[in-house]
């Protein structure tokens, strides 16, 4: 493996370093493995005369949580080991290299710094800050532990250390442009948020990529002094997580990891294909690559930079068409941003029962083993729902109508903790990232974010109104596929009409593991829905509407 590496290193464009010479090391996170974009390795090829490349993988990642959900499924994690190889990729096209070392962050990165500072010279780390308090403790922790690392090299002793220059990055906005006080002053919700953001501030163009690309100082593979830090990426078998399910025909999009793909996903879906034009109709469409974007699993991962997608929508509406759709991507960005804001905001109160209103008691949560094994499986006895969990299992994706759906169900139907949910998100989304999914649960469980506290998704209603011909349940439900569209636009989303007038077996298809609160109304009665959900965190209108759309 030594001489593997030293090999690669050195084909790499290695060199030596002189005393005096200023070293940048980048340190690359799950949430920026990309090269567009990326102000810290913009800044460090600007400012030094040699530039590491480092990604740690921290077998934290692959725990479980403190209710025994596994954090990471394999095919989550070969979406991010493929991205992480792309990034390589990408950095050798340079004439660089990507090193990687399997532990965790608060050792490599100040192990690597003394490495490189042996021969007196100056090292700077370059990294994006973090939202989370997991991530913000390594980040801390990090930092604290470079202060010791001492200009000649090891740690203590005469100590100067190690300088740690940190940049905002991954959203469209900088915080230092907000209207706000950041984050104090941020809106709970969010659309006074938009409202004073939209007409006030500029969202800043993408960063160049580095020009020129600094060499990658030499050494770095000496194996008596970093053993560890190696151009190997491990597969999911070495990380734990046996071997990841070969990717599902019936998803909705091969999804492969890396800022290549990623990139090429921007270029098909809005030159090639031209869904753009049309997006804000479509992006609630169930089936199929061409509704919404699906850029979600490469922006989670920093594969692509928002701001990089809103300079090509930018160009589309000058070269092709600027309407409400164009507008309704940027807007759905800003979403995103907007989580990512509250996520520093809150802090860890978004993981909590109480969520970022810190309101535990708003009801009775539930932990049943039995209703969280059948939500999480897809056999609830709703086909709708059942549909929706069983793609997020089989592909890693879920529409956002879908995710909404199906976390009403879980929190207002089932009556479930909203974490036990949020925990399985986690573990099965390619596009998984802290902010969003425990702050559109916050979301969805009325503990946060939102002005009304009883929105509740019908699912018999969403069923009928964004599956009415039953293409999406028969997809992913092959015990159903037999039925009629009738059969099935009648049925809705209760089964027990599946049994009485379909005349499905309780052995073919469950009966439901719990009534749903809000029935649809017969024809020409009044409602008992209380709640509606247009667009969930982005679309809700503070009016109570009685039936949703
Ligand atoms: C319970 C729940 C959990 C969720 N968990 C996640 C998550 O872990 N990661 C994640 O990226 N999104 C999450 N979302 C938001 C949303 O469902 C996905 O971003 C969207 O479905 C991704 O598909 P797309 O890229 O085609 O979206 P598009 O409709 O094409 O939107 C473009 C981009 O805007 C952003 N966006 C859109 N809607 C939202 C939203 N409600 N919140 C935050 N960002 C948004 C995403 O980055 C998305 O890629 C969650 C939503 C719910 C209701």
């Amino acid at each position: 493996m030594a001489s593997m590496v030293a090999t690669s290193l050195t084909a790499g464009g290695a060199s030596g370093i002189a005393r005096g010479d200023t070293i940048g090391v980048v340190w690359f996170k799950c949430t920026d493995l990309r090269l567009e974009d990326h102000e810290p390795l913009a800044l460090a090829h600007r400012n030094s005369s040699h530039v590491a490349h480092v990604f740690c993988i921290d077998d934290r990642w692959f725990g479980h949580s403190r209710r025994g959900t596994r954090r990471m499924s394999a095919a989550r994690c070969r979406f991010l080991l493929e991205s992480v190889a792309d990034l390589q990729t990408r950095l050798r096209a340079k004439g660089s290299d990507l090193l990687i070392r399997r532990g965790h962050p608060e050792n490599a990165i100040p192990a690597v710094a003394a490495r490189l500072g042996s021969g007196a010279s100056a090292v700077t780390v370059y990294a994006h800050p973090d939202l989370c308090s997991e991530e913000n403790d390594v980040h801390a922790a990090v930092k604290s532990a470079l202060s010791l690392v001492g200009s000649a090299g090891g740690v203590g002793g005469d100590a100067t250390g190690v300088s740690v220059t940190e940049v905002w990055g991954n959203t469209l906005h900088d915080p230092s442009d907000l209207p706000y006080d950041f984050p104090n002053g941020l809106p709970e919700v969010f659309t006074p948020f938009r409202k004073a953001v939209e007409p006030n501030c500029k969202i800043r163009s993408p960063v160049p990529l580095p020009s020129p690309f600094r060499p990658l100082p030499a050494g770095l593979h000496d194996n008596a002094v970093t053993p560890t830090l190696t151009v190997a990426i491990p597969t999911t078998e070495e990380l734990g997580l046996g071997t990841a399910p070969e990717r599902d025909a019936r998803s909705v999009l091969h999804f492969i990891g890396g800022e290549t793909a990623g990139l090429r996903r921007v270029q098909t879906y809005i030159w090639e294909e031209d869904h753009l034009r049309e997006y804000k109709v479509t992006r609630n469409g169930l089936l199929g690559g061409g509704f919404s974007s699906k850029f979600s699993p490469w922006l989670a991962l920093g594969c692509l930079s928002p701001r990089t997608i809103v300079k090509e929508i930018r160009k589309y509406e000058t070269d092709r068409i600027a309407n409400d759709s164009t507008y309704w991507l940027i807007f759905e960005l800003l979403v995103r941003d907007f989580f990512r804001y509250s996520a520093v905001k809150y802090g860890n109160a978004i993981f909590h029962l109480g969520g970022s209103r810190r309101d535990s008691d708003r009801q009775t949560w539930r932990d049943d083993a039995g209703l969280l094994a059948a939500w999480k499986e897809g056999r609830t006895g709703y086909p709708f729902v059942d549909a929706n969990m069983r793609e997020l299992k089989a592909s890693g994706f879920m529409s956002n109508r879908g995710r909404q759906v199906v976390a009403s169900f879980f929190t207002k139907d089932l009556e479930m903790d909203w974490r036990l949910g949020a925990e399985h998100f986690e573990e099965y989304l390619l596009d998984y990232d802290p902010a969003s999914n425990y702050g559109n649960w916050n979301y969805v469980a009325g503990v946060g974010f939102d002005p009304r506290e009883d929105r509740y998704f019908s699912v018999e209603k969403q069923a009928r109104t964004y599956d009415a011909d039953g293409d999406y349940v028969r997809h992913w439900l092959p015990e159903l596929a037999m039925l009629t569209t009738e059969a099935l636009q009648s049925a809705g989303g209760i089964t027990a009409t599946l049994r009485e007038v379909h005349s499905v077996p309780t052995s073919v298809y469950p009966d439901p593991v719990v009534p749903l609160k809000f029935m649809m109304p017969k024809e020409g009665k009044g409602t008992t829905g209380r709640a509606g959900g247009k667009g969930g965190a982005t679309g809700g209108k503070k009016s109570a509407r009685k039936v949703d759309k």
